[in-house]
This record gives C-alpha cells, structure tokens and sequence, in this order.
C-alpha cells in the first residue's frame, strides 16, 4: 500500500474525537470531515484500483473470448459490441485514469462510471444468452461484483448504487421475459446471498477504514497540536518551516518568521496565578490565529508564553504591518497586568526575519536570527517589534532586494 502520510496531511482544525464518539454507522461524516476522509480514501485505494483495472483489462478480453464458444450465435455480435466496442474502451480510459497523476482525482467518479456501465452489460449479456441457452454463465455476475465491493475504491454506498438495479433488472427479466422460474430462482438466490456477503463484507471493511482514518486523525492532532491553546505547537512550526520554505524557494516567495513573547509574564503568573496565566495565553493565542487569515500562515505556540507566526509569500512592507497590527492588537485586548513595567495591560515583544527566495541563509540562522530581534524589541522596552536587518537597509533598498 501506498503510504499515504506523504501526500496528505490531516487537518488539525476537525474534531475526530467527536466524530469517534458518534455514531458513524451509515458511514457518513459531517461535510468537513467527510471531504478529507474521501481523499484520504482515495488514496488509501489508488494503489489497488490500479491493480485491480490492470486485472480487468486483462481479464475482460479473455471472457469476449469465451464468449465466441458459448455465446449463442445470434447474440454474438451484439455481445462482440458490448464487450469490445463499448465495455473494453471505458476500462482502458480508465486504466489512463488511475495511471496519470493528472487524471488522477478524477478516479473516484470514473469509478462509479465504470461499474454502472460493467454491471449493465454483464447483465444484458447473461439475460440475452439465457434466452437461447440456460447454460450460459451468469457467475460473471458475481465477479463484477466482487470487483465493485472490493477492489474498485468505490465506498459501500456508489458500490450498491452501481449493482443494485442491474441485479433487479437481471431477476425481473429472467421472470417476466425469458420465463425461466427454475433458473431465476436457482441463479437469483445464489446471486443474492453473494450480493449480501459482498455489501456486508464491503460495509464492514469501509467502517474500519472510517475507524482509523479517523484515529489517524487524532494522533496526528495530539502530536501536532498544543494542549492548553489548541493552536499548532513547536514540532509543527518546524515541520511546516521546512515545507514552505522549500515552497518558498520554488515558487520564488519570501518567507516572514515571527517570534513573540509575552512581556513579564513571570509577574502575571506570580500575581494573578497560573490558571488566570493559562487564559490569557488561551486569549493571546486566538487572537494570533485570528489576525493570520491566510490559508498558508502558521500559528504556534513556540514554548511557554513564547509563539511563533510563518508568513508565507510576505514583503518587508507587509511584514512590518502584520507586527504593528500583531503587537497593538495584543495591547487592544485590554487583558489587565498591573505588576507589568511596560504598561496597565499585557503587551508582546516581537522579533522578525525576512528571508528572500535567493537567501543562502540557512533556516536555522533565521530562526536565530529572528530570536535575536526579539532580544532587542525586549531589550529597548517591550511591547515592540524589531524585524532583523530594517535599520541596516533603506527600505528601498530593501524592497528591491526581495
Ligand atoms: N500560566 C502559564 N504560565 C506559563 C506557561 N508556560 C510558561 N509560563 C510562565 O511564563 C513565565 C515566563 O517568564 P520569563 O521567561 O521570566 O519571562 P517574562 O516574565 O515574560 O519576562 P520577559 O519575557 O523578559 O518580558 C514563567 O513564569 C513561566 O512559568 C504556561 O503554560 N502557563
């Protein structure tokens, strides 16, 4: 199996620890949730359709050849032409699908597709050849089927919908057209007991991926999460720092790297206690989350009353404004520290780095870098912020840089 932690990354913000709890039996998730489960299905299975559209393939022309022994000769050309004219060219654009990246995402509906047309034809082909010869094979049926439950990534749901109205069909034709009760009988019970242990083994395997897609989710949250503020924590600043700068270099963009730290904190804690401390580092923290409203931005918390902001395809323009907003913003929340020296609210400290695509500085240095201006904006007075390399640069220049 493909692994699939490479290409997806579960969104931090869903609750799958609610969605566990809830019952989940029609396997259907809340909108949000079930957007995400339905790509993670899909990649979760590409490897198999993949292998299971080659088997199809290979298997389809060995039946149309089967088919030129026993197909009653009437019949034979309708069946050549639903096999090959109409069947085998749909498999082989799927077989184009499931193979190109580009294509890709578009599997999921080309399976549905596939299976409708599939099932249709087998069973207009079983129910013609029944017409002249009650021998003809109707266990193609069952395969097809095994196919759509099992190997063709479609969930329980589209598998019904695919084989559900052919098999009705199939029955109702071989009553009430071809009139063969016996055989209806005999092939339509053994059809419908397979037709149950196909939806119920299918059903129950859907349920269990839903299960750990869903507890995948949660480890994926607790490791990447902070407990008390609920906004991204040190690890995943890292691993995001690393990502969107090497986005950054590719597409040429500029990465801004923040620190903040809360002014006399030690103070507050002391004074006001550590619980009141743990509210207003919940506070400070959701309003960092809400002021960074694009998709790309990362907010952590860094360590204790220490955050880390990334802004992704920023200017020293807009870096500049985003830390007045950032450390205004904090002051505005009017949040009351009267042992603070630097004012009758909490306050921040900011420290900034700019890096440019081109930049041969490594991450670490402006992560270090960024640390260091923070030092300063704390050195020359708290409730500031300094963005590293602004006073040695006229701005101009600066701009022109980046
Ligand atoms: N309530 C609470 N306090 C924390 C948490 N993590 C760290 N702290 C506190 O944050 C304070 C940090 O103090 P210092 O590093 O001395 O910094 P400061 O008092 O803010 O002073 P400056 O940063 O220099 O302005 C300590 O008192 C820690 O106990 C936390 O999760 N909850």
């Amino acid at each position: 199996m493909k692994d699939h932690h490479s290409l997806l990354s579960f969104p931090v913000n869903l609750n799958y620890a609610d969605e566990l709890n809830n019952d989940f039996r029609k396997l259907k998730f809340s909108p949000d949730i079930e957007t995400v489960f339905r790509s993670y299905y899909d990649e979760e299975t590409l490897r198999m359709r993949q292998l299971a559209i080659l088997v199809g393939c290979f298997l389809w022309p060995l039946f149309t050849i089967m088919d030129i022994f026993i197909a009653p000769p009437q019949y034979l050309s309708i069946f050549l032409f639903i096999r090959l004219a109409i069947v085998m060219p749909i498999l082989l654009v799927m077989l184009k699908v499931v193979y190109s990246i580009r294509w890709q995402s578009y599997t999921r509906y080309y399976a549905v597709l596939v299976g409708a047309f599939v099932n249709a034809g087998v069973v207009i082909i079983v129910n013609l050849g029944h017409y002249y010869n009650p021998d003809y094979p109707y266990e193609g049926i069952i395969l097809i089927w095994l196919f759509c439950f099992f190997l063709s990534g479609m969930v329980v749901r589209e598998a019904i919908l695919v084989t559900f109205l052919p098999f009705i069909c199939y029955i109702g034709i071989e009553l009430f057209i071809i009139g063969n009760i016996a055989l209806a009988m005999t092939s339509g019970l053994i059809l419908f007991g397979t037709y149950i242990i196909c939806a119920i083994g299918s059903y129950l395997v859907e349920f269990r991926t839903r299960e750990s897609f869903l507890t995948k989710g949660m480890l994926t949250q607790l490791a990447d999460t902070d407990s008390l503020t609920g906004i991204f924590n040190r690890r995943y600043f890292n691993n995001q720092c690393l990502r969107l700068w090497k986005q950054a270099c590719r597409e040429n963009k500029c990465l801004g790297i923040l620190l903040l730290d809360i002014d006399h904190f030690k103070q507050y804690n002391d004074n006001y206690g550590h619980s009141e401390g743990d509210e207003t580092l919940k506070q400070v923290a959701s309003f960092l989350q809400k002021l960074a409203k694009r998709p790309m931005d990362v907010v952590a918390r860094y360590g204790g009353e220490e955050f880390a902001v990334i802004l992704y395809d920023i200017n020293m323009e807009g870096m500049e404004r985003y830390c007045q907003k950032l450390v205004k913003g904090v002051h505005d929340l009017k949040i009351p520290h009267g042992f603070s020296p630097s004012g009758d609210f909490i306050t921040i400290s900011c420290g900034a780095r700019l890096m440019a695509a081109n930049s041969t500085t490594a991450l670490n240095q402006a992560i270090k870098d960024a640390d260091h201006s923070l030092y300063e904006a704390k050195a020359q007075g708290r409730n500031q912020y300094n963005i590293y390399g602004l006073d040695l640069l006229p701005r101009e220049t600066v701009m022109k840089i980046l």
